[in-house]
């Protein structure tokens, strides 16, 4: 440790110990005090002389100095009701040669006007900090940053760490991963850490518009292009996203005729708006998004290799949220704190047998599945923490399983035929989505449908 080496010592302790902001006490290992300055005596209306030698208990309201002089554990920011008033307070174990040989106790604030004025203070800086945020989102289109992606797995923390890495510059990325694992979250994250962050993000979802109006929505028109276009004509999405960032989200279910027009643009940099006499220059930085098997679709002719090429310069593979059960836990009170911050409900926690079970759960809607379970769960709740009754009923445990008799096969047959009536039920007889649920393939789903005869 360093020693002060100064022939200005006593001075030096006088000013840190004497200041008028601090009020100090210092106890030995039994806790008596042995030292308290004149800030605090002032504070506390007791005569120094009085003080030195009683314990610190018969002092000071409330004091755990006693306690921390004897177990050597430090308490920091601790809340402290003295005087009426609810003080900082920070207590630290004094050691010599090894031992506890005492404490020293400081109070930050002595009273809760000058706290209310810092907190207050801090609170407007944080909600100036807030709006400008928002208004920064509004302006150009992007919702989440990286700070916005909870999870500390092994896993997403090298996919933050490459994401810092490939966001400065304009090379194209292309986010793979099952539905609902944050691709978009990705997308957002990347716009934001690029240079093109005050510029805007536009997002494409490529599965949503009809072929037919595709051609106008990416490139625009000119006014009077066709009949029922807009008199004034219309700017495309390359045309909004100049100097900005093209999220082409879903890339995998574009049709084959936009692909090639979307390649073009891409290869020659500039676009041209249905009825425009000449193309006009842009500038794009593209990043796509897709759960499809791209490389399939190639080889069934459903794909442009030379798109794929395009897109694909650098690849971040999001993983599904069973392969990082890590995140779930992290994730659960992430989105638990964020519905009930917009709901206004307050629920702390989940019971630890949901969490328990959210281990075991597939998860094969990823993390939009978790959070919509959080979601109808926080809405039927009617306590603090939540309990497996307030999660949808196919986490519920089968209380008719549990009582059933027969051999095994006839049971296990019966659980098989309640869970894919089950979950046909609560897809709405969406069977992709069914087979999403299950984690089962599509020609399986269809042999128990039938040999359950469930249609
Ligand atoms: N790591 C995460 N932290 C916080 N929220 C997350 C995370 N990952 C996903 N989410 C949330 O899950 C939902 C689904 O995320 P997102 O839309 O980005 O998924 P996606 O992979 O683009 O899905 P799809 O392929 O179906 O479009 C969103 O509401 C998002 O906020």
């Amino acid at each position: 440790m360093t020693k002060l080496n100064t022939s200005y010592k006593d001075e030096i302790f006088e000013t840190v110990f004497e200041n008028n902001f601090h009020c100090f006490v210092v106890v030995d290992q039994n806790g008596f005090i042995t030292y308290m300055n004149n800030s605090y005596c002032s504070f506390l209306e007791v005569v120094k002389s009085d003080v030195l030698g009683k314990h610190v208990t018969d002092v000071i309201e409330n004091s755990r100095m006693h306690i921390v002089a004897q177990t050597g554990k430090k308490e920091i920011a601790d809340l402290q009701y003295i005087r009426g008033n609810h003080m900082i307070a920070n207590r630290i174990p004094v050691l010599s040669e090894g031992k506890v040989v005492g404490a020293v106790g400081t109070v930050l604030f002595r009273d809760t006007k000058e706290w209310m004025k810092m907190n207050s203070h801090i609170k407007d800086l944080l909600l100036e900090l807030e709006q400008y945020r928002s208004q920064l989102k509004v302006q150009h289109g992007t919702t989440y940053s990286l700070h916005d992606i909870a999870g500390s797995s092994p896993q997403m923390n090298s996919l933050k760490e490459k994401v810092k890495k490939v966001s400065p510059g304009d090379v194209s990325i292309l986010l793979r991963g099952e539905s609902g694992t944050g691709k978009e979250l990705f997308a957002h994250s990347i716009h934001h850490l690029s240079e093109r962050n005050t510029k805007p993000f536009i997002k494409v979802n490529c599965a949503a518009i009809p072929e037919h109006l595709l051609e106008s929505e990416l490139f625009g028109y000119k006014e009077g292009a066709f009949t029922g276009a807009k008199k004034e004509g219309k700017p495309g999405k390359f045309q909004l996203a100049d100097g900005g960032t093209l999220f082409l989200d879903e890339i995998g279910d574009m049709p084959m005729n936009a692909q090639v027009k979307i390649l073009r643009v891409l290869q020659e940099g500039e676009v041209e708006a249905i009825g425009a006499v000449e193309a006009q220059k842009i500038d794009v930085r593209i990043v796509a998004a897709t759960n499809q098997p791209l490389e399939e679709l190639i080889e069934k002719q459903q794909f442009r290799e030379d798109l794929f090429y395009r897109i694909n310069v650098i690849q971040l593979q999001i993983p599904a949220l069973r392969e990082r059960p890590e995140d779930i836990r992290v994730l659960a009170k992430f989105i638990l704190h964020k519905v009930t911050k917009r709901t206004g409900k307050r629920i702390i926690d989940f019971e630890p047998n949901v969490l328990a079970l959210f281990f075991q759960h597939k998860w094969p809607g990823n993390t939009r599945e978790l959070e919509n379970v959080i979601e109808s769960a926080v809405h039927l709740t009617n306590t603090e923490t939540i309990k497996l009754e307030d999660l949808p009923e196919r986490f519920q445990p089968d209380s008719d399983l549990m009582e059933q008799k027969g051999t095994l096969k006839e049971i296990l047959e019966n659980a098989e035929r309640n869970a894919v009536k089950n979950a046909l039920k609560e897809a709405k007889g969406d069977k992709v989505k069914v087979t999403e649920m299950l984690g089962i393939g599509k020609s399986s789903l269809y042999d128990k449908i039938k040999k359950f005869g469930l249609e």
